[in-house]
């Protein structure tokens, strides 16, 4: 067996949760508190806190896990980083208040107090800066820390900005670009690494599959040059003679769901009939 450490909760549990279903690896028989589930095939899910997991697997108590990018950083173990799930999209900053006089992160003083939850990312970046601050340390809510007077900025998460204008913080500017990353103990045997690839290939289909359409339609012979240039697919739309169909044929491809509204509009333009669009569940190149 092998074991995929997974958070129990907050931010990650449900995409993480959704994604391994959509791959097949359903958490089967997980009680409202167990700590293991299977997840069909090879793999037993372990549910940890997300902070925790880069120790687990970096320790081999885990041969694989799911976690913030951030979070793996901060951890600053060794691990390899096999897939980026794409979610969980986040940024680690430098924020301060207005009247610290920080609109810059080169107006960053000596000495000034730095709050945050991941103390290390952070005393790391201001070193590397060649800025000598002192970081306090905290476990949540690092925002509230400049107004109760034990920091002076911060360095938090943000995705859209809310929490920072809730709390009266200005972003100053970016120490890490995160998402959720499918991350793997360096040291696995190569039994463990070939079920680490196929799990790596199955979440890979799905993430690929989620942006993407299947379309069909029925156009008249004459266009197909024309729907070619609609149509570009992955390697050219497939053409499929339709019985009794006349001058059509059938055309089918896989587009990208953020085009598929012109597409369809470009296809009824030349004459297309009988257009389905319909999801993918994965999808291997
Ligand atoms: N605002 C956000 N938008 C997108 N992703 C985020 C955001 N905040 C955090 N994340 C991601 O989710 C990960 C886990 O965050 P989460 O909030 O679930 O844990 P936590 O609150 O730190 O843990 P716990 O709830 O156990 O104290 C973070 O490390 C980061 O990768
Ligand atoms: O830019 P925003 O969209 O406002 O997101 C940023 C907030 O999200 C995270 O907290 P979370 O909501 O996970 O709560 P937590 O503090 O309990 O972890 C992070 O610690 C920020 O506080
Ligand atoms: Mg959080």
């Amino acid at each position: 067996m092998l074991k995929i450490a997974l958070p129990n909760k907050g931010r990650l549990s449900e995409e993480v949760r959704e994604l391994f279903n959509d791959a097949g690896l359903e958490v089967r028989g997980r009680g409202e508190r167990a700590l293991t589930a299977s997840l069909g095939g090879e793999f037993e899910a372990i549910f940890v806190r997300a902070q925790d997991i880069p120790e687990f697997v970096a320790d081999g108590a885990a041969q694989a896990g799911v976690t913030g990018w951030d979070l793996v950083n901060e951890a600053g173990r060794e691990l390899e980083s096999l897939l980026d799930l794409e979610f969980g999209r986040c940024r680690l900053v430098v924020a301060a208040r207005d009247e610290s006089g920080v609109v810059r992160v080169e107006d960053v003083k000596d000495g000034m107090r730095v709050a945050s939850c991941f103390p290390r990312l952070t005393q790391a970046y201001f070193q590397k800066r060649g800025q000598r601050v002192t970081v306090v340390p905290v476990s949540g809510a690092a925002e509230i820390a400049p107004h109760l007077g034990i920091a002076d900025i911060v360095v938090d998460l943000t995705s859209t900005g809310s929490t920072l204008k809730m709390n009266g913080l200005r972003e100053v500017s970016t120490v890490l670009e995160s998402s959720a990353r499918l991350v793997a103990y360096p040291s696995n045997g190569a039994d463990a690494r070939r079920s680490l690839d196929e799990l790596t290939q199955a979440l890979g289909s799905v993430l690929a599959a989620r942006g993407r359409r299947y379309l069909m339609a029925n156009v008249p012979r004459s266009s197909l040059e024309q729907v070619r240039e609609v149509l570009p697919g992955l390697n050219g739309p497939t053409v499929v003679d339709v019985m009794d169909g006349g001058n059509f044929v059938a055309v089918h491809a896989v587009v990208s769901s953020r085009t598929i509204y012109r597409t369809v509009n470009a296809l009824k333009a030349l004459g297309g009939q009988g257009i389905l669009v319909t999801r993918i569940e994965r999808l291997m190149a």
